[in-house]
């Protein structure tokens, strides 16, 4: 018998209770993979953890017998002022002197074996977080860096990776330090004179408040001020990476004046920080010298009262002092480390992040024709999720043929050529490579097989040989020579004093366009690639440069399969297929050989409108 499903009405506020208890169950889960994070970061170096934590408890142990051996010695110095004649009197000093000299010096050793040994730790910790960040952002999805800039990405190697490591590093430092030196402070204040701690605790709520309240403040205004200081940098940035763009346009004044506007901003906000730092830093002495006159008159009455000695006394405002020094660090530690802890799981949210398309695993096959075919393919990014760029798609690329895509700016010829790459994962239908299913195929070894050369090729700021051999690192001189006779690129390469080793600048910006991507080309060949992607790799060329790059092309595109991208005919020509391609819905609007298409009158000005360069028909 069927039954209709009992609907459970839960009332609002229990949902309530049940969202809240949610949300603190997946906060105290990041916390708690927040620290199982942090320890395999630092599981490599934990002997040197231990001695790190040895020396630091050590340096404090030390520092808090100071003031005790301090008030032995000016209790030396007052009992003797008053039996100045006895002989025995400076011969008395020499014990607690040297008992101190040997504190001293023990503790410079120890701060020395400290400094140095929480310095080797922090670089190695930040190194191995670097060097996991930067891991697992290249083996991100296209998709990931479609939702990212790339300037966000950077600060976080940068910015996140120094805060947490800065904020770690005190907290092994300072942390350790204060801890160890409140308790013990707090204990000897309480052993010389239980009242007198009494009475200073009295005071200690005033201080806590005015730390607590304007501390928290001002971390807000340090907050914002670095917001400002990010935006201005995100400017400055901007313009020195599109230099070119700006003077093209003249735009130099307005930039500056842009950023000007940005450091004033940042100056104004900077000022008002400096302003309530000077605030806190007064309000704070006042109140400390408040706390150290109460007690230096309620312990002076003592003295007067025989309760207590002039050397502890002195012991006594010396411990004080070492005890508001921690308390204080260990504030200021505290706002820091949840600073901190905002970045270090912010990495670790990357690092931990998972590409739907892993770079390598999956099948590979032992010989590769080059066979294509794209079958009832349905295709939106995954960043505008609603707009659907490929509908029903279809389409057979045999091997060693050239098949032409031409048709309107944005109808999804470039994300064809994503999809043969697996950059992206179609939501629907399948890619095959010689009627395997490319999903199963190992992409690192998928992108082997394929030579991509696009509109703009991107070189790396390094010599011709390098960017060459970017494509197979292993490969001889002789093969990047004959790659680059082949992509027409071996006579102007030779014609540089410096030949092969020329520095290309940075994104190749020391040679023209045809240069760059004959370049490009020459990258792409060396892998010698069965399939051969063609974005329109010469639409940014002037007509001479057009044509050695094009004579280049012509002689790597025979025997392989070739998918063009393309709104020029010279291109399109050479095509054993045209593809006119429209937006979704129906993709394709007409499919044949040139002279087929050119024969039926409708499908010739379908392909007239869809090129730009129309008038080379
Ligand atoms: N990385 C991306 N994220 C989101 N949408 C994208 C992305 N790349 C392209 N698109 C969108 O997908 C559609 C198809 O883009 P595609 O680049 O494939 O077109 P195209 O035919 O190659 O255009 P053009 O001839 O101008 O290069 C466009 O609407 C475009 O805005």
């Amino acid at each position: 018998m069927h039954q209709e499903p009992i609907a459970i009405k839960i009332p609002s506020a229990t949902r309530k209770q049940i969202t809240l208890a949610k949300q603190q169950r997946e906060s105290e889960q990041r916390e708690i993979s927040l620290i199982r994070d942090i320890w395999s970061l630092i599981k490599p170096d934990f002997l040197l953890m231990c001695c790190i934590v040895l020396t630091a408890i050590a340096a404090a142990f030390i520092q808090l017998q100071t003031p005790i051996i301090t008030g032995e010695l000016i209790n030396v110095i007052s009992s003797g002022s008053s039996a100045l004649l006895a002989s025995a009197g400076i011969s008395q000093l020499n014990r607690p002197a040297m008992k101190l000299f040997g504190l001293l010096s023990a503790q410079g050793v120890l701060t020395f074996a400290h400094i140095s040994l929480v310095s080797i730790f922090g670089e190695n910790v930040a190194k191995r977080l670097r060097a996991q960040l930067f891991a697992a952002m290249v083996r991100q999805d296209m998709a990931f860096f479609d939702s990212n800039r790339s300037g966000e990405l950077v600060g976080r190697l940068t910015t996140d990776v120094a805060d947490f490591k800065h904020t770690f590093k005190q907290l092994v430092t300072q942390g350790l330090k204060s801890v160890t030196q409140t308790v013990g402070s707090a204990i000897h204040l309480f052993r010389i004179s239980t009242p007198l701690t009494l009475t200073m605790l009295g005071t200690m709520p005033i201080l806590y408040v005015l730390l607590n309240v304007y501390g928290a403040y001002l971390r807000k205004l340090s907050r914002v001020g670095k917001n400002i200081d990010g935006q201005a940098s995100g400017v400055a940035g901007e313009v020195i990476s599109n230099m070119r763009t700006v003077r093209a346009f003249a735009a130099e004044e307005k930039e500056m004046n842009h950023y000007g506007q940005a450091c004033d901003k940042l100056a104004a906000t900077s000022r008002k920080l400096g302003f309530h730092i000077g605030m806190f830093q007064g309000m704070t002495n006042v109140s400390i010298g408040c706390m150290v006159l109460t007690v230096l008159y309620y312990g002076g009455s003592l003295v007067v009262r025989n309760e207590l000695t002039g050397g502890e006394l002195m012991s006594y405002m010396l411990s004080t002092q070492t005890a508001q020094q921690s308390l204080v660090s260990l504030g200021v530690l505290f706002g820091q480390t949840i600073k901190a802890a905002a970045s270090a799981t912010r990495v670790f949210e990357f690092i931990h992040l998972e590409p739907a398309v892993s770079i390598n695993g999956g099948n590979t096959l032992s010989n590769v024709w080059g066979d294509v075919q794209f079958q009832d393919i349905e295709f939106s990014y995954p960043s505008r999720p609603d707009h659907q760029v490929l509908n029903s798609f279809n389409l057979h690329v045999p091997q060693g043929t050239t098949v032409a895509l031409c048709g309107s700016s944005g109808s999804g010829k470039s994300t064809i050529a994503s999809l043969l790459e697996r950059f992206y994962e179609p939501a629907s239908g399948t890619v095959f490579l010689d009627g395997n299913d490319l999903s199963e195929m190992d992409p690192s070894w998928l992108r082997q097989q394929i030579g991509f050369i696009n509109q703009e090729p991107v070189l790396f700021a390094t010599s011709i040989l390098e960017n060459i051999r970017y494509g197979k690192p292993d490969a001889t001189m002789e093969q990047v020579q004959q790659a680059a006779r082949q992509a027409n690129a071996e006579t102007f390469i030779e014609s540089f004093p410096e030949g092969y080793d020329t520095i290309v600048g940075e994104r190749g910006a020391a040679l023209s366009g045809g240069q760059k991507q004959r370049i490009a080309i020459a990258r792409a060949i060396l892998k010698d690639p069965k399939i051969l992607i063609l974005d329109e790799a010469t639409s940014a060329l002037d007509s001479e440069s057009e044509k050695i790059v094009q004579d280049a092309l012509d002689k790597v595109m025979k025997n392989r399969t070739v998918l063009v991208i393309a709104h020029r005919l010279s291109t399109i020509r050479a095509a054993d297929m045209i593809v006119v391609m429209g937006r979704v819905p129906g993709n394709i609007i007409e499919r044949g050989t040139h002279d087929e298409l050119m024969a039926k009158r409708g499908a010739y000005f379908k392909l007239h409108n869809q090129l730009e360069t129309a008038e080379q028909l």
